[in-house]
């Protein structure tokens, strides 16, 4: 809501981007660690492409690329963001809980925690319309992981619910569904809290946030 709004601080939207860039990173882990659970072929196949939008392909650098453009786009170095000093540790418990979550889950645990893609093209269209207005110090062209999420995280955001209707069929299977995606949801509020303290708040100690 702060950013939507146009409130955040070059330190605080930098700040979100170093360590949204660990969720980015670890995306691929928790996608490898699905597909290893899963017997479904097609599922898997499914699956792949997930990891390799966010990995990248020969000739298409992929999302995590996308994401370090959008630091240098911010005023992060590569090296900065490559360097996770700035991840706060309640970032990383989060985050590490997620791929926990689905290494030691289910797949369908797994499919389960990704529905909350289903909101991500709203939020990224958001983004998309807000920044320019609102951070114009930011160069446009590291907008471009947002604008390629559009598509990909509608469609699989689509297929994910679709997964989920097919295989959670009974009452216990659907409770678990739900239980799935709250913990998920605390996993992005866990996120949001970690970086709302440390650079809105303000409040030490944090051992890696840096005097604005
Ligand atoms: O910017 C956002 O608000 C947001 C949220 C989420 C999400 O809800 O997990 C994802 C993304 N973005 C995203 O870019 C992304 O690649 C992604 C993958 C997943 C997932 O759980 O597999 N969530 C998300």
């Amino acid at each position: 809501m702060m950013m939507n709004r146009g409130e955040l601080s070059r330190h605080q939207l930098q700040g979100w981007v170093a360590n949204r860039y660990y969720y980015q990173i670890s995306i691929p882990l928790k996608d490898a660690a699905l597909i290893s659970q899963c017997p479904d072929r097609a599922v898997r196949r499914h699956w792949l492409h997930r990891l390799l939008d966010q990995d990248g392909r020969t000739g298409s650098e992929g999302g995590i690329e996308a994401w370090i453009n959008l630091g240098e786009a911010v005023g992060l170095s590569r090296t900065e963001l490559i360097s996770e000093r700035q991840v706060l540790p309640g970032v990383r418990f989060a985050v590490d809980a997620y791929v926990n979550l689905v290494r030691w889950g289910s797949w369908q645990d797994g499919v389960c925690a990704s529905l909350t893609e289903l909101f991500a093209p709203g939020i990224h269209r958001e983004r998309l319309n807000s920044w320019p207005t609102h951070y114009p110090w930011v160069d446009p062209a590291g907008l471009a992981y947002f604008r390629s999420r559009l598509e990909v995280a509608r469609q699989d955001g689509r297929h994910g619910l679709a997964l989920v209707l097919d295989h959670c069929d009974t009452p216990a299977s659907q409770d678990r569904a739900v239980r799935i995606v709250k913990f998920k949801l605390e996993v992005l509020w866990a996120m949001l809290d970690a970086m709302y303290l440390a650079y809105v708040v303000g409040m030490p100690p944090f051992f890696n946030v840096a005097g604005d």
